[in-house]
């Protein structure tokens, strides 16, 4: 997708800063911002990465072009000739290091390290938090539906829903990163090669004299792709008996019918009632979908009725993410270079949980040797050795520094990797299909009671002793507290 045209797709501020850097003579200085969240959407034991493929591609298309130039003379009478000269020749020149799209993802650790020239730095936070809080979001919701239907075909069906049309687009391939399997979207399956799939609407049944023409004529249409929505008039009574016609229809030209759709009613009674019907008529292949305001919980519920559904259309709870619209993923300064070196910095905040952790840093993934499973995830300063070198090491809980463990026979992944390197791409970007193939292995390491939709179990993330002592250091030179 083409990406060029959004460099000003960003908060006034960030501009305003870059001018008074440009003023001042402080633009090249460089720095390095994490984004990260707080706090797990819907209650779930994980995040899904997802939004990295359009950060990249609109991070490389950043130029101020003459419309962009001219907008921002008028807009603003401060800003001098020369700022909007130098905007002319703007190139990110910084360093991106990531979580690939599809890693599973937990409060407070960095999805992604920025290190680059103030200048860049500041232009860029707010489209890369809106496409990363976005997509990883919808990723996370899709995913916990496909915890409850982990052997179904899920369909996403949410773009008429959807708040607005970019929404619809990304959020469908977010859903297809988290393993939905199609999309209704046309222009989602032609950016991005997701397959597409659909079946028909009421208005179909309701442009005929009898729902069986109706029904007889999709099939004539499109005998390779017949699912007939059978509850426009009555479903068992008028519609399954219909769809069952015209699957024999087909049956006697040598197809096989797709299968029908419930799209309201009781789906757990009726998804049973036009099992019975189908299967007594020889059509025990033709699927069952349905639809109807569906989500995790309700889809759960069916399922625990029995409910003889194999194809499940979500299509509003799932693209409005509707239980937590949004993901609050922040933008955060962590380091500032000073004579030629970084710095670290913090900031400072009343509620705890907004104190940020400063320096350079990564994170690992601590595999278990024995078990090959993750038991918890590292954040380290940049230069640490003991974790990169597989040494014995301390998790500790910050808050009560008194329990802690030690472990040792593990593997550290390293979980932000080189996405840019000094403005250029430092590998080619992976495609829908790794990326899901990619995202089901992360699934496999991790225990199922990290993943279940209900009170998960907390999954630790531990901050490495250097880590935490930096940051108390700095608490205590900016509060003049004691160091501890
Ligand atoms: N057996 C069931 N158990 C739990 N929830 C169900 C069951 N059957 C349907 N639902 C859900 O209950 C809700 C019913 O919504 P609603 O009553 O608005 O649908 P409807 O009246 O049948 O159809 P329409 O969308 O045409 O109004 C939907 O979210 C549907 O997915
Ligand atoms: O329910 P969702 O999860 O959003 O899935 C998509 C819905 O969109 C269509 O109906 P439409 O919205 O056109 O009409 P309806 O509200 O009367 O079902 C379809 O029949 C589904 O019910
Ligand atoms: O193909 C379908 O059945 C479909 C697509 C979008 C929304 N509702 C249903």
């Amino acid at each position: 997708m083409d990406e060029g045209g959004l460099t000003l797709h960003t908060d006034k501020y960030q501009i305003n800063m870059m001018y008074a850097h440009w003023v001042q003579g402080t633009l090249n200085e460089r720095a390095v911002f994490e984004i990260y969240f707080r706090k797990l959407p819907f209650g779930n034991g994980y995040a899904v990465c997802a939004g990295l493929d359009r950060i990249v591609r609109y991070i490389e298309a950043l130029r101020f072009g003459e419309r962009e130039l001219e907008y921002l003379r008028q807009q603003e009478e401060n800003y001098a000739p020369g700022f909007l000269e130098a905007l002319r020749s703007f190139r990110f020149t910084g360093s991106l290091h990531a979580m690939p799209e599809g890693t599973l993802a937990f409060p407070n650790e960095p999805l992604v390290r920025v290190e680059a020239r103030l200048f860049e730095a500041h232009l860029i936070e707010t489209a890369m938090l809106n496409f990363l809080n976005y997509q990883t979001l919808i990723a996370t919701k899709a995913s916990r539906i496909r915890q409850v239907a982990p052997n179904d075909l899920l369909l996403e069906f949410g773009t008429r829903r959807a708040q607005e049309a970019d929404a619809a687009v990304w959020g469908a391939r977010a859903a297809y990163v988290a393993g939905f399997h199609a999309t209704s979207n046309m222009r989602a399956g032609m950016l991005f090669g997701i397959p597409s799939k659909g079946t028909h609407a009421h208005a179909w049944v309701q442009a005929f004299g009898t729902e069986e023409e109706a029904f007889r004529k999709y099939a004539e249409a499109l005998p390779d792709q017949v699912t007939l929505l059978v509850d426009t008039y009555d479903t068992l009574r008028s519609g399954v008996p219909n769809a069952i016609r015209i699957g024999k229809m087909l049956e006697a030209s040598g197809k096989r019918m797709v299968g029908i759709r419930l799209d309201s009613g009781d789906l757990a009674y009726l998804s049973q009632r036009a099992r019975d019907m189908l299967d007594e008529a020889g059509l025990s292949y033709v699927k069952i979908t349905a639809s109807n305001d569906l989500d995790e919980h309700i889809i759960d519920n069916l399922k625990s009725q029995r409910a003889r559904i194999d194809v499940w259309g979500v299509g509003t709870k799932l693209i409005t993410a509707a239980d937590q619209p949004s993901l609050g993923g922040v933008y955060k300064m962590v380091a500032i270079s000073r004579n030629g070196a970084f710095e670290p910095v913090i900031k400072i905040s009343a509620n705890p949980e907004k104190v940020t952790t400063p320096g350079l840093k990564d994170v690992y993934r601590i595999i278990g040797r024995d078990t090959g499973k993750a038991e918890g995830d590292y954040i380290a300063l940049k230069d640490e050795a003991d974790i990169r070198e597989g040494r014995r090491i301390k998790l500790f809980d910050p808050v009560h520094p008194y329990i802690h463990k030690y472990i040792e026979r593990y593997d550290a992944v390293p979980l932000l990797k080189p996405v840019i390197v000094d403005g250029e791409l430092a590998v080619p970007l992976p495609s829908l299909e790794e990326i899901r193939a990619y995202h089901d292995a992360q699934l496999g390491q991790f225990w199922p009671q990290y993943l279940r939709k209900l009170n998960p179990e907390l999954y630790r993330v531990n901050l490495s002793e250097k880590a935490w002592k930096l940051k108390m250091d700095l608490i205590a030179e900016h509060t003049q507290n004691d160091p501890l």
